[in-house]
C-alpha cells in the first residue's frame, strides 16, 4: 500500500530536534514518543466508526461516534521500539501489546531474533509495528513475517526516520503494508547506519554505550 512521509510542522521540528548530536537520552525519548503519538493520529485516520446512542448531559439520548470493530496490537520491535510504545498508547490506551526482541547482526546486518510474544486473535487485529528506525528493513520484514504467519492481515508500520532501501526491500516483500515515518532519509552508509538518520536509536533510547 506504499509509503507515507508525514510533512506536519510538529513533527518535522521535533524530528529535526532529534538529530542534533550530543541530545541527551531524556530529551531523545521525550521526542520519540511525542513523534510517535503524531504518527499514529496519521496511521490511525482510516479507522472505522459506528454510531451509538447515549443519554447526554442534558437528558436527552442522543447519538454520537464510537470505533468500530478491529481492536488493535501495538508491536514494538525490542529495543529501541519501546521508545515508542508510549506514545501510541497515549491515543490508543486500551491496545495490547506484542514483543518482538530483534537485534541486527553489526556485520552481516541480518535480523538475529531472541524473543516474541505475540497476543491472542492476530487475525481480528489491526497490527502497528513500531521502531524507529527502518535501515536495511530485515529487521521489519522479520516482524511482519512473523506477524502474517500468525494470521495478521492489517498491519501499518510506524518509523521516525526510513532508507529508501529498507522501504523498498519492505514493499517488495509486503505490499500491503503501509508505512508512515517522519523522514525518508538519503541513504546508508557502509556499515548500515541511516544518512543523515539518528545514529544508533537503541542507545539513546536505553543510555547505553
Ligand atoms: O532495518 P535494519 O537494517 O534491520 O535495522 C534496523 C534495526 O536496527 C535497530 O535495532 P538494533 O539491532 O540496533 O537493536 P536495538 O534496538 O536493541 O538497539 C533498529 O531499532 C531496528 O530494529
Ligand atoms: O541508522 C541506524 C540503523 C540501524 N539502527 C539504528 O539504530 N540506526
Ligand atoms: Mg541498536
Amino acid at each position: 500500500m506504499g509509503l507515507q512521509v508525514i510533512k506536519h510542522p510538529l513533527v518535522q521540528h521535533k524530528l529535526g530536534l532529534m538529530r542534533k548530536s550530543g541530545i541527551s537520552t531524556k530529551s531523545f525519548r521525550e521526542l520519540s514518543n511525542e513523534i510517535a503519538t503524531l504518527l499514529t493520529y496519521e496511521a490511525t485516520s482510516d479507522f472505522l466508526l459506528e454510531s451509538t446512542t447515549i443519554d447526554g448531559w442534558s437528558g436527552n439520548t442522543i447519538e454520537v461516534q464510537q470505533l468500530k470493530g478491529k481492536k488493535v496490537t501495538v508491536v514494538p520491535i525490542l529495543r529501541a521500539g519501546i521508545g515508542m510504545l508510549d506514545g501510541v498508547l497515549n491515543l490508543i490506551p486500551s491496545a495490547k501489546v506484542s514483543v518482538v526482541g530483534l537485534y541486527r547482526n553489526e556485520e552481516t546486518l541480518e535480523p538475529v531474533s531472541y524473543f516474541d510474544k505475540f497476543v491472542s486473535a492476530l487475525d481480528e487485529r489491526i497490527a502497528l509495528v513500531i521502531d524507529p528506525m527502518l535501515a536495511t528493513g530485515g529487521s521489519m520484514i522479520a516482524t511482519l513475517d512473523m506477524l502474517k504467519q500468525r494470521g495478521c492481515k492489517d498491519i501499518r508500520v510506524l518509523v521516525l526516520v526510513a532508507a529508501p532501501e529498507g522501504v523498498e526491500a519492505v514493499l517488495a516483500k509486503h505490499p500491503d503494508v503501509r508505512i508512515f515515518t517522519a523522514a525518508l532519509d538519503s541513504n546508508l552508509n557502509d556499515n548500515g547506519y541511516i544518512m543523515p538518520g539518528l545514529g544508533d536509536a537503541g542507545d539513546k533510547i536505553f543510555g547505553t554505550r
